[in-house]
């Protein structure tokens, strides 16, 4: 069943699995069958990167025929990236780090944000614009496990859904944690597979990634 498009928020993006792929496509052809796969191993929510020049079409593909998934847009740098996103289709957005600008152009489009953030002043200032479900990247590399454990103090309500550096392997320590809905990661959309269309391995590590326990 197709998820319902308009009330989606940032934190039902968080929690509808416990992994949120960060896709890399240069090919439009690779979309609908890898969403496919995602959506079979029981991943909905993609976040497909604004990386390359095909990304906004390959949301715009998902958007139309793979009405299970939900596109987002990742690696929102500018309001002008958000704008694009929502046009083509993306059902939220992440971003590598957090603006006023880019928090505003999400805010009045509509478009859920996951804002990334890596200090204290970042989380404030994503708090201060309203945003309280954030992209902690990149996680290992900017303190992974100890950081989180630090914020749950004085950022005890915020959720974070990690990203950078997360494994099969570490996924389950991050998931363990009371502040972590969900972990970003590129592991379960290898780009080996992806070139090689692979859907069947795809299907796999999604499946298995669908079943980490939270
Ligand atoms: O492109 C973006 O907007 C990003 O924020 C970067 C990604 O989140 C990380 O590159 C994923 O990290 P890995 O799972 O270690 O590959």
């Amino acid at each position: 069943m197709a998820v319902e498009t308009k009330t989606i928020t940032a934190i039902e993006v968080m929690r509808d699995a416990p992994v949120i792929p960060v896709i890399v496509l240069h090919d439009v052809k690779d979309a609908v069958p890898l969403a496919r796969a995602l959506v079979a191993g029981g991943i909905r929510m993609l976040e497909v990167t604004l990386r390359t020049r095909e990304a906004l079409e390959c949301i715009e593909i998902i958007a139309k025929e793979v009405p299970d998934a939900v596109p987002g847009a990742g690696t929102i740098r500018s309001a002008a990236d958000a704008q694009a996103s929502a046009l083509a289709g993306a059902r939220f957005g992440v971003s590598p780090g957090y603006t006023r600008a880019v928090g505003k152009a999400c805010h009045d489009l509509g478009l859920p944000l996951l804002p990334g953030v890596a200090t204290g002043s970042e989380i404030m200032m994503a708090q201060e614009d309203g945003f309280t479900e954030l992209k902690f990247f990149p996680a290992v590399q900017a303190g992974g496990i100890a950081m989180l454990k630090a914020w749950q103090g004085p950022f005890g309500d915020v959720k974070f859904c990690p990203t950078g550096g997360v494994t099969a392997a570490n996924a389950p320590e991050f998931l363990s944690l009371a502040n972590v809905a969900c972990v970003g990661g590129s592991w379960i959309v290898p780009t080996d597979a992806i070139a090689a269309g692979d859907w069947v391995r795809i299907e796999a590590l999604a499946r298995e990634a669908s079943q980490l326990a939270r």
